[in-house]
């Protein structure tokens, strides 16, 4: 055992544990009395007013025990309760209990009889646990607390502490008023409000510090602990209004996450980024060259869509900045999308509507026709593509496509191997090629020329792809029959007035770049990108990362995990297990991907080693980011 000066006196209630355990007993006892929710409450209400010091605690103790109603008999069933409800910090950091367990105590208002067997698990004898203890009558009902424990009166935590006479600095680890007091007293040299579990005011208004779980606690007094670094300490920003589920997933992962509902611009951006470790944007937010060079903690950007030309790829590589996306999780609402907007084209649907919302009936069989038999032209046969190939076929239309990857054709669609064979041929072409800016308008006037007369363009995919003067001119001249455009060549950042020239012309649909705006879709991405995520940060994977070498690793085991991204320069790799030698690691894996400007190598080493190396590696020539995980 290590012995330090330094003591750690521990709360119980809703600190080593996540909960109350005089509420879970309550909950056990009540569960067949009628007024058991009106009890109950009025217990938590009880116990509330005793953790803040609005009443007196022993006043809270005697109500809580004759509402309480409970026997000997129910203890078992409490423990075995409170061991599934150790909170999980705790519960990860066992090691420490067990490395320090001579300089850590409990002082708890809660009662030995529950405590001493969880704490036991944890290297804490009772000689070292200071609580209440029940009173039983000949029954085995619990009908009171022992009166002369001063853990039973108001600020009884002062006293217990005081009498304890431990030398050494004392620091308390509380999530409540009691806790704190002791600090107030002069007793304790600081206190750390617990708030894993729950975050009260008065405890955290009096605090030395807040931790919001025990890896925080010991991260900063460097003490040993099980992971290299509070997740709590990584700062998430996501924009755009990624859906709530992004928020929660990272949040429950112990991440301090943040959420914007717009996108910024670049110069706000630049000011916001610092001390950001990852960013999650949609389509909006322009991740330029300068962002990232401001970025200086930046390690993951989350691109909560398919397309990721608004982020400077190549220049968050050479940073060491992975970019995830999510390739597949909008693609069937853009295919919906698309099916459904080219049958209103085809009816003229949205011409009817409009006249009738101007107050104007027309029935008329004129410009509408079925889409069975019609020829579909679908420019970009990848995700989105070939699952609109597969819905349209499905409708009866004869399924044309071009792309310029060599792409297997499914079902009975036929492979164009000209755009011009496939513009000439459609009665409706539909675009679904990827964001690469060399697509700048793809369809323009010449393309246009090339259609039918009177067919019908669809675009879901960018805005910039179509020569928006030249469509509007062919809409006007009746070259062709109708559009759907949900994408704009220059898009508003956040909701509000907007201008095209595509306004008030017959047979076209306008929608806000809404294809992957679903509930389905956002709620799919939100579970996704998060995903990866974390999985980079927890573990250092890169699999299905847009701009970095993919590695999919092991997970590790008792071992910690060096993560070096560096510049692909001839000799590196042979720099760094230099380094690896000299400080004699025990490597238990080594695995590396590289691309022509980065590298990136992982390597497990056995948990005992000089932690010079760390410094060493960082030190290594061409070094680009490099991280410790374990
Ligand atoms: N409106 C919206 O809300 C959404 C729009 N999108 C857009 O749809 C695009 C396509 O998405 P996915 O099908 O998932 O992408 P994908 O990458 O699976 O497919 C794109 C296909 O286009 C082909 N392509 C690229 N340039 C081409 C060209 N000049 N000529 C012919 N083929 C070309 C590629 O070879 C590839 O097969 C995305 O890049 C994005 O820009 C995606 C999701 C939602
Ligand atoms: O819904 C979004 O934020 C963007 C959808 C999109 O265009 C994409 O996924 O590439």
């Amino acid at each position: 055992m290590v012995g330090t000066k330094r003591k750690y006196v521990f709360d119980f209630d809703s600190t080593l544990t996540q909960v109350e355990a005089l509420d879970v007993l309550a909950e056990m006892t009540l569960r067949h009395n009628p007024k058991r929710l009106e009890i109950l409450d009025e217990i938590q209400e009880i116990t509330n007013l005793g953790i803040d010091g609005d009443i007196s605690f022993t006043e809270s103790l005697e109500r809580r025990i004759k509402l309480l109603n409970a026997k000997e008999a129910d203890l078992a069933d409490l423990i075995t309760e409170l061991e599934k409800k150790i909170s999980k910090s705790i519960e990860e950091n066992k090691e420490f209990f067990h490395s320090h367990s001579d300089d850590i105590y409990v002082i708890s208002c809660g009662f030995k009889e529950f405590i001493d067997p969880i704490v036991e698990e944890y290297n804490i004898p009772s000689n070292r646990v200071y609580a209440n203890t029940f009173k039983f009558d000949d029954k085995g009902n619990i009908v009171g607390f022992d009166e002369q424990n001063v853990l039973s009166s108001h600020n009884g935590k002062i006293e217990c502490l005081k009498n304890l006479e431990l030398d050494g600095e004392i620091h308390v680890i509380g999530d409540g008023y009691s806790d704190y007091v002791m600090r107030e007293a002069g007793i304790a040299d600081k206190f750390f409000a617990y708030t894993e579990n729950v975050h009260r005011e008065k405890a955290a208004k009096n605090a030395d510090y807040i931790t919001p779980n025990l890896n925080e606690f010991l991260f900063v007094n460097d003490l040993p602990r099980k992971i290299s670094y509070p997740k709590n300490r990584i700062k998430i920003l996501l924009l755009e209004n990624v859906h709530p589920d992004a928020f929660e997933n990272l949040s429950n992962d112990g991440f301090s996450v943040e959420l914007v509902k717009n996108s910024i611009p670049e110069d706000e951006l630049i000011e916001k980024i610092k001390g950001i470790h990852v960013l999650g944007i949609r389509s909006k937010t322009q991740v330029t060259e300068k962002v990232l060079a401001a970025a200086d903690k930046l390690l993951v950007i989350g691109a909560f869509c398919i397309g990721t030309t608004q982020i400077a790829l190549e220049a968050a590589k050479e940073r060491g900045v992975i970019v995830f996306n999510a390739p597949y999780s909008n693609t069937r609402s853009v295919v919906e999308l698309a099916i459904g907007e080219i049958i209103m084209l085809m009816r003229n649907v949205f011409t009817r509507s409009s006249e009738i919302h101007n107050g104007k009936w027309f029935k008329t069989a004129l410009n509408s026709n079925e889409v069975r038999g019609k020829n579909l032209g679908i420019i970009g046969y990848g995700n989105i593509g070939k699952q609109l190939s597969v819905l349209a076929e499905a409708l009866g239309m004869r399924v044309y496509y071009y792309d310029v990857s060599d792409k297997l054709a499914l079902g009975n669609a036929v492979k164009c191997s000209r755009l011009e064979d496939l513009l000439s041929i459609s009665d409706v072409v539909t675009l679904h090629i990827d964001d690469n800016p060399a697509n700048k308008n793809f369809i323009g006037e010449r393309e246009i020329n090339q259609m039918k007369d009177g067919a019908m363009l669809v675009n879901l995919a960018r805005g910039f792809v179509v020569d928006i003067p030249a469509l509007v001119s062919a809409l006007k001249s009746g070259k062709l029959g109708g559009a759907a455009i949900d994408v704009y060549p220059k898009e508003p950042r956040s909701n509000g007035d907007f201008e095209t020239e595509l306004r008030g012309l017959d047979n076209v649909i306008l929608t806000p770049h809404v294809g992957g705006s679903t509930q389905e879709a956002q709620r799919d991405i939100a579970d996704f990108v998060p995903n990866k995520i974390m999985d980079y940060i927890n573990s250092g994977n890169t699999v299905d990362a847009v701009n970095f070498p993919n590695i999919r690793l092991p997970k590790q085991e008792n071992r910690h995990r060096f993560l070096h991204i560096h510049k692909n320069v001839p000799g590196i790799m042979a720099k760094i297990n230099e380094v690896l030698a000299k400080y004699d690691l025990n490597i238990s894996g080594q695995y590396l991907s590289t691309e022509p400007k980065v590298g990136y190598v992982i390597t497990d080493v056995d948990k005992d080693y000089n932690k010079e190396v760390m410094q060493a590696l960082k030190e290594v020539e061409n070094t680009i980011k490099f991280r410790v995980l374990y």
